[in-house]
């Protein structure tokens, strides 16, 4: 089995003595697509919290290609190409959609915007900027105001200003959230098509999605891995079948 690129042991986290998350070992292998997913609080968000660092945990440990990143900040693990995508909105909605995916470029390179730098540099920004958001199926609207963008695009456009970070692992949460029948597979496809060369730890509530997408797929419930395998394996799984119509099912 390769080595894993993500991997937690003994990860806990406690609210005021209530395990959220409870000595999960969490192994995510490279060049996966891997989904966590369970039922309402299974303790998904707050395990993908303490992954992208936005959350401490109480206990045990995170390993990144086998550096420890416990003790990092986002901004920190961004930088080793660990990037988070799809819950704070990274567009900013009064510029154009090229001008989104420019900045992103710029901030990969560490740099504040440089409008005075060489225009050849910039030249060169602007046709990687223009690839991506071909990339996404955004090709048509470089000049559009993202604000003006309809919900699903918007996405597309976050995608865009994450893979201008060219991370190797992106993290995605509920990248299909609010999305309409059309939009979901538009965009569960376009998750396919940037994953390739890369890893994506996801946590989705759309099992559909969740099947056609994922290699691999942790199940949580009450804080603790339920199990992990394959969708076939886990949604035929009687613990998982149990997990999800005893707890408060989704959708
Ligand atoms: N900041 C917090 N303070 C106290 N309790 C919390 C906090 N965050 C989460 N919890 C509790 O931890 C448990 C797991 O919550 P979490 O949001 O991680 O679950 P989830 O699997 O993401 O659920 P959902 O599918 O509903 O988003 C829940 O019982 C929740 O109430």
């Amino acid at each position: 089995m390769p080595e894993a690129i993500i991997e937690t042991t003994g990860l806990t986290k406690s609210f005021k003595g209530f395990r959220a998350v409870n000595d999960i070992s969490l192994q995510v292998l490279p060049g996966t697509i891997h989904a966590m997913i369970g039922p309402n609080g299974a303790g998904k968000t707050t395990c993908f919290n303490l992954l992208t660092k936005f959350l401490r945990p109480t206990s045990g440990r995170i390993l990144f290609k086998g550096r420890d990143i416990t003790a990092l900040k986002p901004d920190q693990i961004a930088r080793q190409g660990l990037v988070r995508s799809f819950q704070i909105s990274a567009v900013f909605g009064q510029l154009s959609v090229l001008d989104n995916v420019m900045l992103a470029l710029q901030r990969q390179r560490g740099e504040s915007f440089d409008f005075w730098g060489s225009l050849r540099r910039l030249d060169t920004q602007k046709a990687r900027a223009e690839e991506l958001l071909h990339d996404v199926g955004l090709g048509a609207e470089l000049d559009t105001p993202a604000a003006q963008l309809p919900y699903g695009r918007k996405r597309a456009l976050e995608l865009a200003t994450t893979l201008a970070l060219d991370p190797e692992v992106m993290l995605l949460d509920e990248p299909l959230a609010g999305m309409g029948t059309e939009d979901v597979s538009r965009t569960a496809d376009l998750i396919r098509r940037v994953a390739k060369g890369r890893t994506v730890l996801m946590v989705e509530h759309n099992l559909g999605v969740v099947a056609e997408l994922c290699d691999r797929i942790t199940v949580l419930a009450r804080g603790e891995v339920l199990v992990e395998g394959d969708y076939a394996t886990v949604s035929k799984d009687p613990r998982v079948i149990e997990s999800y119509i005893g707890g408060a099912a989704h959708e």
